[in-house]
């Protein structure tokens, strides 16, 4: 079973518009609620391609019951722990010439609450997979995945961590089973701007040798290169389409490699692939890709 974790939900605010300018007031065009947050668009991910996905995670106020809402309307298993204070956070994400976003910072997580998610994760079983993502509430201490890495070393729980900085460098040495950094934060990481493949496979062995297993780094529409346990790198340009809205694009991707991985029995390569499609199936939609957007992507590649 795969379970995620989304510390920090949030209702994605997405707008488009032509234009959008600084300092001044701009009208949108279109507006659209989504239920966002990592954890969150991993599972949904996962279930339109049939792998059963628990959600994990807080919620709270009227903005975490409409996450709620929204998750299980679009086929999520939701298993939230409630927080009795504040709202979820509520992430603006313009579309317009580019991308531009506002992301919340979130509730509280009061010590008893996080006791709660602690004991959902005791039950998780050997075989079982754990996705973290995203960031957590600015309150909370930035060792809170490795933390949770620490709990369940030796119980063959895979983990998997999409985060950035600290909350993704604490976790290496505990052996993630993948981890995805995007090109920019893969080099922020070790304070450089990374260019070629070749700097990019070099920090990726790098994260390796301090203990990642798989680390995956997309590279958005460059596609995606993946320094494999198996002691191979892997490079697979995106598939050819045209781009409307990359918001949970490294998710999908994420869930698309465990589907693939799960499919194939392991198969890296296959993993990639499957992954690369549901990155790129969501990047030329609205929202979420569909099973038959990245099956179809999949049939092209
Ligand atoms: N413009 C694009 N064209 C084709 N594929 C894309 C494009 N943007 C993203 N993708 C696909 O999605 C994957 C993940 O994208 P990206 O590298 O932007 O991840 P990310 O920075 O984690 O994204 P986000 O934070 O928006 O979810 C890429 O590896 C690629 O497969
Ligand atoms: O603030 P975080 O937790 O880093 O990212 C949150 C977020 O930007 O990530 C998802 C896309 O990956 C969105 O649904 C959501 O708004």
């Amino acid at each position: 079973m795969i379970y995620t974790v989304t510390f920090n939900p949030s209702l994605d605010y997405v707008v488009r518009m032509k234009h959008f300018e600084t300092g001044a007031i701009n009208r949108a065009e279109q507006e659209t609620i989504y239920p966002g947050g990592k954890g969150i668009n991993v599972a949904l991910v996962l279930g339109n391609l049939h792998i059963p996905a628990r959600i994990l995670g807080f919620t709270a106020g009227f903005t975490g019951q409409e996450i709620v809402r929204l998750c299980k309307e679009n086929g999520g298993d939701c298993d939230f722990i409630t927080l009795d204070q504040g709202n979820s956070r509520i992430n603006l994400k313009i579309s317009a010439a580019d991308e531009t976003a506002v992301n919340g910072m979130g509730p509280d997580i009061p010590e008893a609450k996080l006791q709660l998610l602690w004991e959902k994760i005791q039950t998780l079983k050997a075989g079982d997979t754990l996705v973290l993502a995203g960031s957590i509430p600015a309150v909370l201490p930035g060792d809170m995945y490795e933390d949770i890495m620490k709990r369940l070393q030796g119980r063959q729980i895979r983990v998997v961590v999409d985060a950035t900085g600290d909350l993704l460098r604490n976790v290496i040495a505990y052996h993630p089973f993948l981890i995805k950094p995007n090109q920019f934060e893969l080099g922020e990481l070790f304070s450089v701007i990374l260019h070629t493949d070749e700097e990019i496979i070099t920090c990726g062995k790098r994260l390796q040798s301090m203990g990642a297993r798989n680390v995956l780094v997309s590279l958005g529409e460059a596609g995606a290169l993946l320094i494999g346990e198996d002691g191979q790198v892997y490079r697979r340009a995106a598939p050819q389409g045209k781009m409307v809205n990359s918001v949970g694009a490294g998710d999908s991707m994420v869930a698309g490699f465990l589907a693939g991985y799960e499919s194939s029995g392991g198969n890296l390569e296959e993993a990639l692939k499957l992954g690369l499609c549901a990155g790129s199936a969501t990047a030329f939609q609205e929202w979420l890709a569909t099973e038959q957007e990245i099956r179809a992507l999949y049939e092209a590649l």
